[in-house]
């Protein structure tokens, strides 16, 4: 199968349980709740993305025709110490757009054969392959998820229609409100904040790399 990538980088994950953790950012092109296009927002399933997920053009975006041509270039991002291993294991963060609409076997053989764990950011509307090393899902409020397990829940938040407690006693090891970037996120963290504090379940995901200003 042909991946299709819009970018790939090398940052600091910035949201949830993993935040801080060096990793290898790949961006799957193409999501099932968005075109994309600024005017399908309103009539997207999905109308909060902070994300350009469109085409191949970004940074060390492309076609990938194969697992391994894919795998090679995530492992290039690696940083490698001269002669020998960093410490850290080598972590890969597959987002998008909808990672699990391409994110197959093959691509995740040859990740673990270049040393990767492999995290996925997604939407939960498709299932899983098996094999994957961090499951994230953050829920939309007109989406139905099918993932329903995994190892963090992270909620945006406020969603009217995606209130927490829809989601509270889903199988996961970690629960989070992710303040909604608008022009009203000084509002959204301060609701998020709260509601945080009412009920300990959960913990604040503020967006560290915008915070800091990194990828
Ligand atoms: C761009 S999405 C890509 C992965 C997948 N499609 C998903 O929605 O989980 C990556 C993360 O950013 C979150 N996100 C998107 N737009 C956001 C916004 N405006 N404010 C806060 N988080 C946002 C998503 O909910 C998701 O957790
Ligand atoms: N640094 C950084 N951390 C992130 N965590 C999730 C992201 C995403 O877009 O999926 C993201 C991102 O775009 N950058
Ligand atoms: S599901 Fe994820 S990638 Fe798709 S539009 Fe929503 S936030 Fe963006
Ligand atoms: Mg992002």
């Amino acid at each position: 199968m042909t991946y299709a990538v819009k970018e790939m980088f090398y940052t600091l994950q910035g949201e949830g349980a993993q935040a801080g953790r060096a990793a290898v950012f790949c961006r799957f092109a193409g999501c099932n709740l968005w075109s994309g296009r600024e005017q399908d927002r309103a009539s997207a399933v999905c109308n909060f993305c902070d994300t350009d997920f469109v085409g191949t053009d970004g940074q060390g975006g492309g076609k990938f025709a194969t697992a391994d041509s894919l795998a090679d270039a995530v492992a290039a991002l690696w940083p490698q110490a001269a002669g020998g291993n960093l410490p850290g294991r080598p972590y890969v963060v597959c987002t998008g757009g909808e990672p699990l609409l391409q994110l197959d076997a093959p691509l995740i053989e040859a990740l673990h054969a270049r040393g990767f764990e492999i995290a996925v950011e997604t939407n939960g509307t498709q299932p899983a392959p098996a094999g994957l090393d961090w499951i994230c899902v953050s829920p939309k409020a007109d989406a139905e998820i099918v993932l329903t397990r995994g190892n963090e829940l992270k909620l945006v938040f406020p969603q009217p229609l995606a209130r927490p407690e829809r989601f509270a006693a889903l199988d996961f090891q970690h629960f989070f409100l992710q303040p909604l970037d608008s022009l009203l996120q000084k509002q959204h963290t301060r609701e998020a904040v709260a509601y945080c504090m009412a009920h300990p379940q959960w913990r604040l995901s503020v967006q560290m790399h915008k915070v800091v200003g990194i990828d």
